[in-house]
């Protein structure tokens, strides 16, 4: 008797809803598996859920439109988040576990790209690359620039992305130190319990902690304060890390000597401030976005998908 082989079954029925644009390459890839709705072909959430919230089974976010409570409890079919992000702040995780909806989210896959962008946006800013290419076109007033190598370098949050920046910094030559809710063992990085000893011993303060209700605003007008006239401060993690109002304050009262920013508070706004400023380097939340790092968050995604439509386990689960 001949066998025939099956391949695994066909997941073509099973409802995938993409919350946001993304990728074109996760949307294809998506597409090509699953059900794939798209949020954005409706006019709203409500008028898409009238019609398809019972073929939902899995969404899709990102770290812009995640799944909040209301989603959730709108989808009565969903068994799983699965977010094109590290961060998953956009996602209500007490509904998902009330729920017993999985999540899983894209660590490792980014960690390099953000952590270059944290170093290029502070090489971006001490050495004024943006004003020197003016000045070669426009022949303005020769200035200064400031050295990156050897500045004291504070890390915000020591997880994967806090420590690939202080394995970067650290080729810099610059001494780091770090602030997390806990002590790390064998970093050879001195620990700070208190965030304003932190700010007050770096020159370059980093924030790359994740946000929770703890982290948000973690970086206030005290801790710009103790970074001080001369300080630098990076901020690739989430824009509610730092009261926004208090960082545009310090840098046109020349308390802050600047800032490179790829995340804001109410993104994708950026206050007017803060865009005629001169000691800013601003990038509007790319820190993951080149085409090797997305494709690998997608397949990701992807994986964990069909790992727990198949009944197996999941690759990166949050819950
Ligand atoms: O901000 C980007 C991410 O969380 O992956």
């Amino acid at each position: 008797m001949a066998f025939v082989h099956l391949g695994p079954p066909s997941m073509k029925a099973i409802g995938v809803l993409m919350t946001c644009e993304m990728h074109s390459y996760i949307e294809e890839e998506l597409a090509k598996r699953f059900n794939l709705f798209k949020l954005w072909n409706y006019s709203s959430f409500s008028a898409f859920s009238q019609v398809h919230a019972n073929s939902i089974r899995a969404l899709v976010g990102n770290a812009k439109v995640g799944a909040e409570a209301a989603t959730i409890d709108s989808l009565p079919k969903l068994e799983i988040v699965s977010t094109y992000s590290v961060g998953f702040d956009k996602i209500d995780i007490n509904r998902c576990r009330e729920r017993g909806i999985r999540v899983t989210n894209t660590p490792n896959v980014l960690t390099d790209d953000v952590a270059d962008l944290a170093i290029a946006l502070a090489l971006t800013l001490l050495f004024r690359i943006s004003h020197t290419v003016n000045r070669l076109c426009q022949h303005s007033a020769f200035q200064f620039t400031t050295k990156l190598s050897g500045k004291a370098v504070g890390i915000i949050g020591l997880g994967r992305i806090g420590s690939a920046i202080g394995k970067r910094a650290t080729a810099f030559g610059c001494p780091i130190s770090y602030h997390s809710r806990s002590e790390k063992p064998d970093t050879g990085y001195k620990y700070y319990p208190n965030i304003l000893d932190l700010a007050a011993n770096s020159e370059i303060l980093v924030v790359a902690c994740s946000l929770t209700d703890e982290t948000h605003h973690i970086v206030n007008r005290q801790v710009i304060d103790a970074l001080g006239p001369k300080g630098i401060l990076i901020n690739i993690g989430r824009g509610q890390h730092i009261d926004q109002h208090a960082l545009v304050s310090a840098l046109t009262e020349g308390r802050l000597a600047g800032a490179g920013l790829d995340v804001f508070e109410n993104e994708p706004d950026v206050p007017e401030e803060l865009l005629s400023l001169e000691n800013v380097v601003l990038t509007p939340h790319v820190g993951s976005d080149t085409v090797e790092t997305c494709m690998a968050m997608a397949d990701l995604v992807i994986a964990n998908l069909e790992a727990h439509f198949l009944g197996k386990p999941l690759l990166t689960p949050v819950v």
